[in-house]
């Protein structure tokens, strides 16, 4: 479904622009052209990402609007035709997330990121560790404005326990002094299990201590700030930090993962599982889906490709707790460390369920099966993966549609 966005803007030309841009961005754009139709639209719909508000409007012509949507609970960016240092100021005291001018091109390029990246954020949390309770409050206000889900510390060692417990934070904002534990040294620790693309960290201070900045980004920070800031400065480096975070995760799963079915790739496997495990138990299995050649020449390649897909999610659903990967082609390789008996007996269930499963292409109806050996203890990967291997072949040579595991 396509984000929406309210407009409330009066110039028609300026509509039709927008219009057009936001679209093609993949918004869909909401039009009122004045405060009353803001108000009629808000009264039958709230589902908007945020607003985009002309601050001059034929029934407010000095940023009325402003507070009546933010009234509403929507967040709201404003556009102004002329800019003032007084309208900067009364604009981001009542709390919107920006102001733009209306004077080019450039402010509308500058816009579509802007959405994109307040989007993106309900995806992230993020951990503000400050003593002061109101910078705390306020620091939180600001991350929450921009969508982002926010908890958050009073010191260092209380953030490095509630980053054990939510493993989902992808951004810390640390202040420096802070009684138990200063975020110089919090920084250091987390670097020690994080590097900077799977957490980033923007370190905050207000001592006078022109080295703060050094000090904080080689401690491992991604970036430092001076208080007080402003409120532009600030957002600027979040999502600069976030849209590094974003490229990078992308980058990774790029690497890491099979771009048809969205399993871990061979890659990956390998660099989680060459090291040994230290785990009580330790399987792998191989998996082939059967005679997938036939399935190509009856079905096209379009249809081999649904049936990877299908085969990749019902491995997923069986396995939630294991690594799956797509080794390549039509062969699935699982490493589990649950009991060697459930293990055994998940494999014949996924078989069976395959096995009944009938998945439906252009109209046609494709049955598969597969074939899978297994294999178990504390051995090496590749004499793992070599046993699997035999069996797998085993289980083909024996008719296929089996698993085998001794
Ligand atoms: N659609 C599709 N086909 C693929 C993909 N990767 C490999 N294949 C096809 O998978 C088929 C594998 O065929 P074979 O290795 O002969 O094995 P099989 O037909 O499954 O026979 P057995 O493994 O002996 O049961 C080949 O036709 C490949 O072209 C892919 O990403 N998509």
């Amino acid at each position: 479904m396509l984000c929406k966005i309210l407009v409330v803007e009066d110039s028609r030309a300026f509509r039709k622009y927008l219009n057009i841009q936001l679209s093609q961005a993949g918004f869909q754009a909401v039009f009122a052209e004045s405060i009353a139709q803001a108000h009629e639209i808000l009264a039958r719909e709230n589902d908007f990402l945020c607003s985009v508000l002309d601050y001059c409007l034929p029934d407010g012509p000095d940023g009325e609007i402003i507070d009546d949507v933010l009234n509403y609970g929507l967040q709201a960016i404003i556009l102004t035709a002329n800019f003032s240092e007084h309208i900067r100021e009364k604009v981001l005291s009542k709390g919107v997330i920006d102001y733009l001018l209306k004077d080019s091109a450039s402010s509308v390029s500058y816009l579509i990121p802007l959405l994109r990246r307040l989007q993106e954020n309900c995806r992230h949390k993020a951990l503000v560790v400050e003593d002061s309770k109101t910078v705390r409050t306020h620091l939180i206000n600001l991350l929450e404005r921009q969508n982002l889900q926010v908890i958050a510390a009073e010191n260092g060692t209380q953030a490095i326990e509630l980053l054990q417990q939510h493993t989902n934070i992808s951004l810390i904002i640390t202040d420096h002094d802070m009684p138990e534990k200063d975020g110089i040294t919090m920084t250091r620790e987390i670097r020690r299990n994080f590097d900077r693309n799977q957490l980033a960290i923007l370190g905050l201070s207000g001592s006078s201590d022109r080295s703060m900045t050094a000090r904080f980004l080689k401690a491992g920070a991604n970036d430092f700030l001076y208080k007080p800031f402003n409120q532009e400065e600030f957002y600027c480096r979040i999502h600069h930090i976030l849209n590094m975070k974003d490229t990078a995760d992308k980058l990774y799963k790029m690497a890491n993962q099979d771009a048809l079915t969205g399993l871990w790739n061979r890659r990956y496997f390998f660099n989680q599982h060459s090291r040994g495990t230290t785990e009580e138990h330790n399987n792998i299995a191989m998996l082939d889906i059967d005679f997938f050649k036939k399935v190509n020449d009856n079905h096209g390649h379009d249809g081999g490709d649904a049936v990877l897909v299908t085969v990749a999610k019902q491995l997923q659903h069986h396995f939630s707790d294991a690594t799956v990967a797509r080794f390549g082609g039509e062969e699935f390789c699982i490493q589990s460390n649950i009991d060697r008996t459930i293990f055994v007996s998940q494999l014949e269930l996924v078989r069976l369920k395959i096995e009944q499963l009938i998945m439906s292409h252009n109209g046609t109806e494709i049955n598969i099966t597969i074939s899978i050996g297994a294999s178990f203890g504390n051995k090496s990967i590749d004499e793992m993966l070599s046993e699997s291997d035999a069996r797998l072949y085993t289980a083909k040579k024996n008719g296929r549609n089996q698993v085998v595991w001794q």
